[in-house]
């Protein structure tokens, strides 16, 4: 390793871009990463961005924690870091409270600033004097706020300033939506915690989130819908440490693979991976797989010869073997008896694409991978598939839920594939393609869009690195006392333990395509359960991730669900009425056309 200092202009440039580099690691903002892959939008960027991060106070929360936490959350290093907490969401009552907002500000205006060699100082100055987007941030309100705390520059040069809290930040608004990256607060209300957890979701980034609430209820609602990375609770929502709580976001807080900081799969990206010849099992059996995962390859079986159908069952089989060994079962490698600390994944939304010329069986391999997961995943496919298959995607379980997670699927070219991805970009594409260049292509066709992240390394038969575009990681950090006792409310619960190792495994008649491990709930006993990728989540309509309305370019009408526009949201985009199928902003309509 070679550290080197060197400017960010040209010689930045130049370094980033250098074809001898294979990989750039960024922490930095979503916009540097945009310029980055704007210079050379094939860039392999392992970037860690930016936030808008809130905490959601309840009725039920400890008020004076839930004031104490935001304000170590809010202006810690001066709120110059990408977990710190710029929104503070109330909900119903706290909403309306005086004394919350009292207790707020006074712990605030409290709060020694100066300069860091003065050891009672407790919030210092900024990196640097604050550019145009900080100082709107610091000193002019949007419509509708008020200051509860007004910010003061402190200092000559513009890097000391005093803490400030603005209220009434309405639902849409500039500081509802923009990270300011310095030491001021947001105060926003919400009637109930469905609306304060769509206010929460609304925004473009997903990095750190956080609740304060006693209610193991509330938490668990909580932890099935928040859409974020690092999730804490009735903890402040700053200070990961490597391996307790591995770091990083979703949405556009990351860029590239999404694998954390600290995680399991950290190196994983560091890597790529060939296929090695493997003997043919000479064995046909389907057994120990999921029934949902068997089904597809049974039905893909006329399609595929000897060969290709023991390589998508030697993948399905390791695909089973990492799920029970590594991605089925939430887990806390800390075991700390005052905080949980739960690494889980969720099932992502994909788009499975397979290009002109490459191998049917690949994509059916991959597929496997994904249904196992859960992912929502859209195919598109240069040639029909195999008939037996479109069936399935249509077809129900006994609860009449979709049997798969396949929303549809769509045959086209490589050229309407590639002009779709432009239009629509999802968020990741599973490309299965003999071209060893064409994901370097397809990254060059988006312009480096950061929004889109591309596997496209040649397909193997190992689970543990075909499952991983279809999943999403995220750590849940849990407070587990109070004032020092153990609070039997955060208690861990066996079924987050719970996983096909444990005796419940999804093998084919028995679990009924039912997933072994339930999303978070309340047990009776008041714990909070939190599960891995849970229930089937289907949506119709656009691609998966595609964040506007997708064309119809399917030649598959039968197979392929109706594509009459996206649904999910009850709420219409403000502008052009269509619905928002995902990161849907339901209680602060966005606009989704512009
Ligand atoms: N997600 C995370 O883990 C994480 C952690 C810390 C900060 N951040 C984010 O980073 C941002 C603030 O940090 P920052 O001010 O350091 O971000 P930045 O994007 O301005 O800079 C990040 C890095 O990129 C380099 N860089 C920027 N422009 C360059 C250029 N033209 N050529 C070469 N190098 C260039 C900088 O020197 C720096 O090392 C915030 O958006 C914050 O949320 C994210
Ligand atoms: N580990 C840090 C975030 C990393 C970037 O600043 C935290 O959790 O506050």
């Amino acid at each position: 390793m070679t550290l080197v200092d060197i400017d960010e202009g040209e010689l930045g440039r130049a370094l980033i871009t250098a074809p001898e580099v294979g990989r750039v690691v960024l922490t930095g903002s979503t916009e540097t990463a945009a310029l980055f892959r704007g210079w050379k939008p094939e860039l392999r960027l392992l970037a860690e961005t930016s936030g808008k991060n809130s905490i959601i106070v309840t009725p039920s929360a400890d008020l004076d924690l839930a004031v104490s936490d935001i304000v170590k959350s809010a202006f810690g290093n001066a709120g110059q870091k990408c977990s710190a907490a710029s929104l503070a969401i109330l909900v119903g009552s706290v909403a309306t409270s005086e004394r919350f907002r009292r207790q707020l500000a006074d712990a605030v205006t409290s709060l020694a600033v100066g300069q860091p060699t003065d050891p009672a100082v407790q919030m210092g100055p900024l990196v640097e004097p604050p550019g145009d987007k900080l100082t709107a941030g610091l000193t002019r309100l949007g419509p509708g706020e008020s200051w509860l705390v007004e910010p003061r520059r402190l200092d000559d040069d513009g890097r000391l300033w005093s803490p400030g809290v603005r209220d009434g930040v309405v639902a849409g608004s500039a500081f509802h939506r923009i990270e300011y990256f310095g030491p001021v607060l947001g105060l926003m209300s919400a009637a109930t915690l469905e609306e304060a957890v769509a206010l929460q979701n609304a925004v473009e980034y997903g990095l750190t989130a956080g609740i304060h609430s006693l209610d193991a209820g509330e938490v668990a609602q909580w932890l099935d819908t928040v859409q974020a990375g690092n999730l804490y609770v009735n903890r402040p929502i700053t200070g990961a440490i490597v391996r307790r709580q591995p770091f990083g976001g979703w949405k556009a807080s990351s860029v590239g693979p999404g694998y954390k900081a600290g995680g399991p799969n950290a190196l994983l990206a560091h890597g790529s991976w060939r296929p090695v010849p493997a003997a043919a099992s000479g064995d046909l059996r389907l057994d120990g797989l999921e029934a949902r995962v068997a089904s597809v390859i049974e039905a893909s079986q006329p399609a595929l010869g000897y060969e290709e159908f023991d390589l998508v069952r030697r993948g399905a089989l390791s695909d089973a073997a990492a799920w029970a060994a590594e991605f089925a079962t939430a887990r806390d490698v800390s075991g700390l008896e005052v905080e949980r600390n739960v690494f889980r994944y969720r099932p992502a939304d994909v788009v499975v694409r397979l290009a002109e010329g490459a191998s049917m069986a690949e994509l059916v391999r991959v597929v496997a991978a994904g249904v196992l997961a859960r992912a929502s995943i859209r195919i598109s496919s240069s040639v029909p598939l195999p008939a037996g298959l479109l069936p399935l995607v249509q077809a129900t379980d006994l609860g009449g839920a979709p049997l798969l997670s396949i929303t549809g699927i769509d045959v086209e070219p490589d050229a309407a594939f590639a002009s779709r991805v432009v239009a629509n970009h999802p968020d990741r594409i599973r490309l299965v393609s003999a071209d060893p260049e064409a994901g370097d292509a397809l990254a060059r066709a988006t312009g480096g869009s950061p929004d889109v992240a591309i596997w496209a390394d040649p397909v193997t038969a190992a689970g543990r690195i075909e499952l991983l575009p279809f999943l999403l990681e995220q750590a849940v950090s849990i407070t587990a006392h109070r004032f020092g006792a153990i609070d039997p409310r955060s208690r861990r619960s066996s079924s987050e333990q719970r996983g096909p190792a444990h005796g419940r495994a999804p093998r084919s008649n028995r679990s009924r395509f039912r997933h072994p491990i339930a999303p978070a709930r309340r047990a009776s006993d008041g714990t909070v359960s939190i599960g891995c990728p849970g229930g089937a989540r289907v949506e119709s309509g656009a691609w998966p991730g595609a964040h506007r309305r997708a064309t119809s370019t399917s030649r598959n009408s039968r197979s392929a669900p109706r594509r009459s526009g996206p649904s999910g949201c009850p709420r219409s985009c403000t502008r052009c009425r269509s619905r928002r199928s995902r990161w849907a902003s339901c209680a602060a309509p966005r606009r989704c056309c512009g």
